[in-house]
């Protein structure tokens, strides 16, 4: 199993560039089966994942593309052409679903487009149950029917295909709006989604279902109404830069010190985790090309924070600023209201020598002002990159075990790193 090995105490200095969001790819690339055109996506992100729902698209029928990159492009994302010409197979079987989360939402497009499917229930990252209970919610109001059957969700929609309908989801769930959401473009009638997620990349996927012929009103707020088309078509459309890469890479800056530019970064996608950032003390500021990250020397202040959905505090960026405040000069707290078990980090964290007590929701992390090398265990992806940071900011060396969490959602990790002057390398094996 592959491993990161790293020697901390160097700044990072340089440009970093920003890859498409893994979390928007995924969507829109399901997006795609809900027309028989083709659907062109810019900037998609090579990860691990990417590959995977590839698996799952090839066997509905899906035919891809991956164009040339031209030379100097090596920092661009890859052109895709995703074509569901015909849907071959409406099951998405377990052996592809199990490993991530984001696979179970073929279900919605699956369901409109061929009026049945037959969907493994999810992985993903083991950070809690994580049920669908929200997505069958919102799948019944559409009309379908629904059973469980030796672990799969058997979903068939009525004659004549979905209903439009008000669905007021009880909590914020990006999973379940993207879904309903797909869904609702081919149902019959209006559908409205009230507490709908907001973040940037529902929005992207808003956007490219509206570039695809749907007629969806009140993208990025809390209620999206969906008119019912007969048809979509295909489309060109550019994923959004990854807003949790360009936190992870504002954080590792702010830890090592130094100088750092996010190219391509947009700081509107992450204002809330900025503002936090800001308060520790980091300097910030927006360029033409990105976000500008500095911190010369000055200690790191403690701030506290809570995750929420967006506009709030990412639970994507949680770990990796925890591994910030494993650093700062006094105590501070971090509220975890998202996922019930997303501080598998912290135990790790603690083998660099941090100081953190976790109560429930609420972790208590008590600065340090040197963190000291260790072997290290991925466990998840976002706890994975904490562990990366917090190698690149102790002193002596640090192994990172496990790191094919990490492959499934950051490009090039090592590569951008060592560009800014980072001692870091997989070792193979
Ligand atoms: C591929 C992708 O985009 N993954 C992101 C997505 O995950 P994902 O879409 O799985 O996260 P959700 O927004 O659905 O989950 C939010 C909360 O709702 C709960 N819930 C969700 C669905 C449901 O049917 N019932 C239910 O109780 C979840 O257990 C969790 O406690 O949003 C999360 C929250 O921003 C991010 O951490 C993940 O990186
Ligand atoms: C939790 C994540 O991914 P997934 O929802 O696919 O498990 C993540 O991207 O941080």
């Amino acid at each position: 199993m592959d491993r990161i090995r790293l020697v901390g105490g160097n700044e990072l200095r340089g440009e970093i560039p920003i890859s498409g969001a893994k979390n928007a790819a995924l969507p829109l690339m399901i997006a795609s089966l809900l027309t028989d055109e083709p659907l062109v996506l810019h900037n998609v992100p090579r990860l691990a994942d990417v590959k995977q729902l590839e698996r799952i698209m090839e066997n509905h029928g899906v035919d891809i593309a991956v164009h040339g990159r031209r030379r100097g492009e090596e920092d661009v994302g890859q052109r895709m052409t995703f074509h569901a010409a015909d849907i071959v197979d409406t099951t998405a079987p377990y052996d592809l679903v199990s490993k991530m989360r984001a696979s179970f939402w073929v279900i919605g497009p699956l369901l409109a487009r061929c009026h049945e499917a037959r969907v493994s229930l999810p992985g993903g990252c083991a950070i809690g149950t994580r049920p669908v209970d929200l997505f069958l919610y919102g799948l019944k109001a559409l009309g379908a029917e629904i059973d469980i059957d030796e672990g799969y969700v058997v979903a068939k929609a009525p004659k004549g295909g979905l209903v439009g309908a008000t669905i007021s989801f009880p909590k914020v769930s990006v999973g379940a709006t993207h879904t309903i959401l797909m869904a609702a473009t081919l149902a019959r009638g209006t559908t409205i989604i009230e507490n709908a997620a907001q973040e940037p990349e529902i929005t992207n996927v808003a956007e490219c279902l509206v570039a695809m012929g749907a007629k969806i009103s009140g993208i990025g707020t809390r209620t999206l109404t969906i008119e019912g088309v007969e048809k979509l078509h295909g489309a060109t459309v550019e994923v959004i830069p990854d807003r949790i890469e360009t936190g992870t890479f504002a954080m590792a800056a702010a830890m090592t010190g130094g100088d750092v530019l996010l190219k391509g970064a947009r700081p509107g996608h992450l204002q809330s985790a900025l503002d936090i950032l800001a308060q520790t003390g980091v300097e910030l500021t927006e360029e033409a090309e990105g976000i500008r990250v500095r911190r010369n020397g000055n200690g790191i202040r403690p701030v506290d924070v809570d995750t929420d959905p967006f506009p709030g505090f990412p639970t994507d960026l949680q770990a990796q600023f925890m591994a910030l405040m494993t650093m700062s000069d006094g105590v501070s707290h971090i509220r975890e209201t998202i996922f019930e078990n997303r501080y598998m980090h912290v135990a790790e964290l603690v083998r660099f020598g941090a100081d953190i007590a976790v109560n429930g929701q609420l972790a208590t992390i008590t600065g340090k002002s040197q963190l000291k090398g260790a072997q290290v265990m991925a466990t998840d992806l976002r706890a994975s990159v904490s562990l990366v940071i917090a190698g690149l900011a102790a002193k002596g060396e640090t192994v990172v075990n496990r790191i094919y969490h990490l492959d499934r959602g950051f490009e090039r990790l090592e590569d951008k790193l060592s560009r800014c002057g980072a001692e870091i390398e997989r070792v193979a094996g």
